[in-house]
């Protein structure tokens, strides 16, 4: 097996990101959006070339009369500094393979604070871990806004808790709403098995399921690829979550959403320039009617299932925890116009659109890069599974409370984080009002790129940041997790947009592996080469890998 491992260095900076994997679905419209916003290029079709030069034309006329009006800075602070761009494109060109790898280069010339234009818009890119920390923790308020674009427009019809511009006391509210759901949803006890949990009964479940249907998938084709599998029970597990139910791993609904969602991917990996250049909102766009069947689609399959199973299964459950929040609300006007808000169908819709499309694809992607990893470094597989044998034997299945006892799992997990650093960038964010950071003034309504692959490969935060160690996050002892080094990797952003799903998000990847793991060995086809390099995408996935083999563990004393 010849592993190649993209060198996070300046080398692995100046290569290109060759042809996009498809090795795990980007099938939610939060990766969509995502994907969208952060791609920076894509075509147009169906219009003369000259009538494209005429509109650019006249939009370039028409920026550069508005540039000196753009920019009134403050005494005492400065404009961010950042690279020269081109009318109409901007920096487009010099962005638009692997931005995450480019916009780092940037930051080493422009700093943490830099401005680059994409289209005709000024986007701020932060880097750097203080820096993040100080916009998103402590001027959290300031940073907190999603920009305003159209793609974003198209996702929940608007109402998205994760995309629409709304940061008032409403949107609060309904974030407030969709933390507590999830709460009650996975952390309730199991009234019905010896789980602890809800969520670990579901991640057990589908788990075990797993290790049968890799065993049988792996005797009828020899080699196969974990992630077409991995998604339905990643899936599974939040419908099971949000409205009970779940899916066969052949269930043709929900593939056909997947594989949709993998074609627009590809397409959408360049991006959808219209957000940027207001000019091509105008004309006929291959990636934006793909964005826009795509969401329909994934709208359409959403409230199908809320109205078949929502209103038996969990509406008593929003109703309660809407109860309970007007309870802690000091304006009982504001929170009972919320509730309704909230209990509208539309927006049970929106939040189950958000939580099912935001928690799908991240796990399943988290998942398969930490298998492809246990796959190319047999030694740690092997570590990780003396560990499941020492502290939890192999009679019983690995549970949630084991976490904190397996130290070198947990390590392999966070330096799977960081060292894929799979969502490069945070979703865009918004300047709520003008602020200054590090001494640069930042106007109102400024988009905000947050790089958090270049906190996870900085090398003033870590030694050695293009090699997959896993003992960095662990004391001398190798008996415990450096806590001041696990909490310097960035994957599910800071402050008041942090991800709402990361408990749920850590979990059901430490509860997969560890189950996987105590029954599996992994490998990699006898020859396969493998190309650990991140394809660049809203969550970047390892070149395509369909040979992986396992085998059911021997057993450690003669008793399995
Ligand atoms: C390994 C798994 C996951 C990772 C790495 C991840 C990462 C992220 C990131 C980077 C953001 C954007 C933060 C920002 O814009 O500053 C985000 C937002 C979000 N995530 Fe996750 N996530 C994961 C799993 C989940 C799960 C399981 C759920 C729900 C069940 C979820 C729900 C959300 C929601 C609703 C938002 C939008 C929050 C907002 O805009 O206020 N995520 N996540």
């Amino acid at each position: 097996m010849h592993i190649k491992q993209g060198r996070r260095g300046a080398r692995y900076l100046a290569a290109g990101s060759g042809p996009r994997g498809n090795a795990a679905p980007r099938g939610s419209s939060m990766a969509a959006g995502m994907e969208a916003a952060m791609g920076l290029v894509g075509s147009a079709g169906g219009v003369s070339a000259t009538e494209v030069l005429l509109a650019a034309t006249v939009f370039c006329l028409l920026l550069l009369l508005a540039q000196p009006l753009r920019r009134r800075v403050p005494k005492g602070l400065k404009p961010p500094p950042g690279p020269r761009g081109l009318p109409v494109v901007g920096n487009v060109l010099e962005l638009r393979k692997d931005p995450h790898l480019a916009l780092t280069r940037l930051s080493q010339k422009y700093g943490d604070v830099m401005e680059v234009a994409i289209g005709s818009q000024p986007v701020l890119v932060l880097s750097g871990l203080d820096t993040l920390r100080q916009a998103l923790v402590r001027q959290g308020e300031d940073f907190m806004g999603r920009p305003d674009l159209p793609s974003f427009r198209l996702i929940a019809n608007g109402q998205s808790l994760a995309f629409s511009p709304e940061v008032g006391e409403a949107w609060k509210a309904r974030r407030k709403l969709a933390q507590n759901a999830l709460k009650t949803f996975s952390f309730a006890a199991s009234p019905t098995s010896s789980s602890s949990c809800l969520l670990e009964e579901h991640i057990s479940k589908e788990a075990a399921y797993l290790v049968t249907k890799f065993l049988q998938v792996m005797e009828e084709e020899q080699s196969f690829d974990p992630c077409r599998y991995l998604v339905v029970s990643v899936a599974n597990v939040i419908c099971a979550m949000c409205f009970g139910k779940r899916y066969d791993h052949n269930d043709q609904e929900l593939l056909s959403l997947v594989n949709d969602s993998n074609e627009f991917g590809d397409v959408a990996a360049s991006g959808n320039p219209s957000d940027f250049i207001p000019l091509l909102r105008y004309l006929p766009s291959r990636t934006m009617d793909l964005f826009k069947d795509i969401n329909r689609r994934f709208n359409v399959f959403i409230e199908k299932i809320v109205q078949e199973h929502y209103a038996s299964f969990n509406k008593e459950h929003i109703r309660d925890i809407t109860d309970s929040l007007i309870g802690h609300c000091q304006e009982r006007k504001t929170a009972e116009e919320d509730t309704n808000l909230q209990l509208s169908n539309q927006s049970i819709i929106a939040i189950v659109n958000d939580l099912f499309g935001a928690g799908f694809d991240t796990v399943t992607t988290a998942l398969s890069w930490c298998l492809m990893y246990a796959a190319s470094y047999p030694d740690m597989q092997k570590r990780i599974q003396d560990e499941l044998d020492q502290t939890i034997g192999r009679e019983r299945r690995p549970r949630l409370s084991d976490r904190g006892t397996l130290p070198y799992t947990e390590a392999f997990i966070l330096e799977t984080f960081r060292h894929s650093s799979f969502l490069p960038f945070t979703i865009p964010h918004r300047t709520t009002k003008a602020t200054a950071l590090n001494g640069y003034y930042i106007p109102k309504d400024t988009c905000v790129f947050i790089n958090q692959w270049q906190v996870n490969h900085d090398e003033k935060l870590w030694q050695d940041p293009s090699a997959f160690k896993p003992e960095r996050f662990l004391n001398a002892a190798g008996t415990e997790i450096n806590r001041t080094e696990s909490d310097k990797v960035l994957m599910f952003g800071l402050g008041r947009r942090r991800c709402i799903g990361e408990s749920i998000g850590r979990w059901e990847v430490f509860l997969f592996l560890t189950t996987l793991l105590q029954q599996l060995e992994f490998s990699l086809a006898p020859g396969e080469a493998v190309d650990l390099t991140p394809q660049y995408g809203l969550t970047m996935k390892y070149k395509k890998c369909e040979r992986f083999q396992i085998k059911r563990r021997l057993p450690s004393n003669g008793s399995l």
